[in-house]
């Protein structure tokens, strides 16, 4: 994956650049959706690296430091030092159709008097970007490369999602889709590591990634992924909510959706064999969730009622034998809007995991459960998003599910019931903490999930 580059610095030293935009990036960039130190302030901001792809617009790694975050492995106040990927344009004058895109005006530095905007906005820099692309190599420590089999066609049109998403996403000309990684960590990507190894197994499951770029500086990171766009696709959760809306049932696609997901899983397993496949300790996995918990009911102080309750399923799961599954690379953050269905054809995207884990973390062999809770949980999350309220849809939904997981799989999730407790009362606090962090009106959807958990229910 991406190869080592020579490192060569945009035109500015990036202390100057610092004195032109550290005051704006510092008000910008915690008003981002994708930005993960909510609420906290920036202390400090440093540029990493730039590249000057060409005049007025910069391709930056930023770093943040904040005050002190708790983790979602329980340290209360782990030093906080994020790094972002932004590209930026700097203009005289900003004209009316980037006005949207606008971060503020430069008063000091090599950008003084320039307007400064989020040149993802902006088609003649997203235009370069996939240029980049098709034809592979680098620009300064950016490394771009190719599968050398698939054609990506020039002067196709891009377009910024608006959706509010954890990354940003380009899509050019209804062909490509471009993942533009906001928050970097050093490593390759799990969402470009998986898809591919997928992808070069044959499953069908996955759009495969037909280029991507990364970085050598200051240290190697994935940037982006470039993948076929799905067209007429539509993703699981809007699917699910239509259902809902319109009283119809959602269990066939249920059904077909624990098969698809057994499907990865299997693939997953073949392709990345785990050396001495060593049973999951199941009373190291709860006291990893019970600390979670300790951690989340520390940020969210609603959520401390509960864990007495929700600490049960945790100690079910330690006084346990050995998991029946073996641990293997899984999904990681699996829900209803990781799922496209074009057709009748269910596809997994968006193999990044929990955005918030460490990437060493996020890449570790893991029960599939996991996975599965995951997506159970979101039919809870779509069954209670909207009155009136409605549990037995989930319900139905969840059943359908494992019988399609089982129908590939040859094991029914369900088979495992602590485990699958365990596991869906982990992921109900990953919830609870994510939406504190991003989307605080939707704590309630969660926190009912948390009170019929902490019941056993
Ligand atoms: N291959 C694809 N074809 C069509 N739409 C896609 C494809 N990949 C992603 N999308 C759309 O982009 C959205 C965001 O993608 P995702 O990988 O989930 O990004 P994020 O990590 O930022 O949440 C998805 O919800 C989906 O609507
Ligand atoms: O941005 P990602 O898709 O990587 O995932 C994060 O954001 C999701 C919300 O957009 C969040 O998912 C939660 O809300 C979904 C409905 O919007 C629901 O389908 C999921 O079940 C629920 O977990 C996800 O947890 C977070 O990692």
């Amino acid at each position: 994956m991406p190869r080592t580059a020579l490192h060569r610095p945009g035109r500015h030293a990036p202390a100057a650049l610092l004195t032109s935009l550290g005051d704006l990036l510092r008000e910008w960039l915690p008003r981002q959706r994708w930005f993960a130190g909510k609420g906290r302030p920036v202390t400090g901001l440093r540029v990493a690296s730039s590249t000057e792809l060409y005049p007025g617009c910069l391709h930056l790694l930023v770093h943040t430091e904040h005050l002190g975050r708790t983790t979602h492995s329980g340290s209360a106040t782990a030093p906080a030092d994020d790094c972002y990927q932004l590209l930026l344009g700097a203009r005289k004058v900003l004209p009316p159709r980037l006005a949207h895109a606008f971060i503020g005006r430069a008063s000091a530095g090599p950008l003084a008097d320039m307007s400064v905007y989020d040149a993802l906005h902006d088609p003649r820099a997203t235009g370069l970007l996939l240029e980049h692309l098709r034809t592979p190599g680098a620009a300064g420590p950016l490394l771009f490369e190719r599968d050398a089999r698939v054609t990506v066609p020039a002067g196709l049109a891009p377009r910024l999602l608006d959706a509010e998403q954890s990354n940003s996403s380009l899509v050019y000309g209804d062909s490509f889709i471009l993942k533009f990684f906001r928050r970097v960590q050093p490593g390759i990507n799990p969402d470009l590591e998986l898809p591919w190894a997928l992808a070069r197994m044959g499953c069908t499951r996955v759009p495969a990634p037909a280029a991507w770029f990364g970085t050598s500086h200051p240290r190697e990171a994935t940037l982006g992924v470039l993948q076929p766009f799905l067209p007429g696709a539509s993703d699981g959760w809007t699917l699910a909510l239509r259902s809902l809306a319109s009283e119809r049932e959602f269990t066939e696609e249920a059904y077909e959706l624990g098969r698809a997901t057994a499907e990865v899983h299997l693939a997953l397993a073949t392709a990345f064999p785990v050396d001495t496949p060593s049973p999951l300790q199941n009373d190291r996995l709860a006291a990893a969730m019970s600390e979670r918990l300790e951690a989340t009911a520390r940020a969210v102080p609603e959520l401390g009622p509960f864990v007495p309750g929700l600490r049960s399923a945790f100690d079910a799961l330690a006084s346990l034998d050995a998991a029946a599954r073996p641990a293997q690379r899984i999904h990681g953050d699996l829900h209803l809007g990781q799922v496209l269905r074009a057709g009748r054809q269910w596809s997994v995207i968006d193999f990044e995991g929990e955005p918030a884990r460490p990437v060493p973390e996020r890449r570790r062999p893991q029960s599939p459960v996991r996975d599965v809770a995951g997506m159970l949980r979101s039919f809870d999350y779509a069954a209670r998003s909207r009155r009136p309220w409605r549990p037995e849809w989930a319900h139905r939904c969840r059943e359908a599910y494992g019988a399609g997981y089982a129908a590939a799989a040859a094991w029914d999730p369900h088979e495992e019931p602590e485990l699958l407790r365990a596991y869906e009362t982990d992921r109900a606090v990953y919830e609870v903490l994510y939406e504190a962090r991003h989307r605080p009106d939707w704590l309630p959807v969660p926190m009912a999930a948390v009170a019929r958990l902490a019941e056993g229910l």
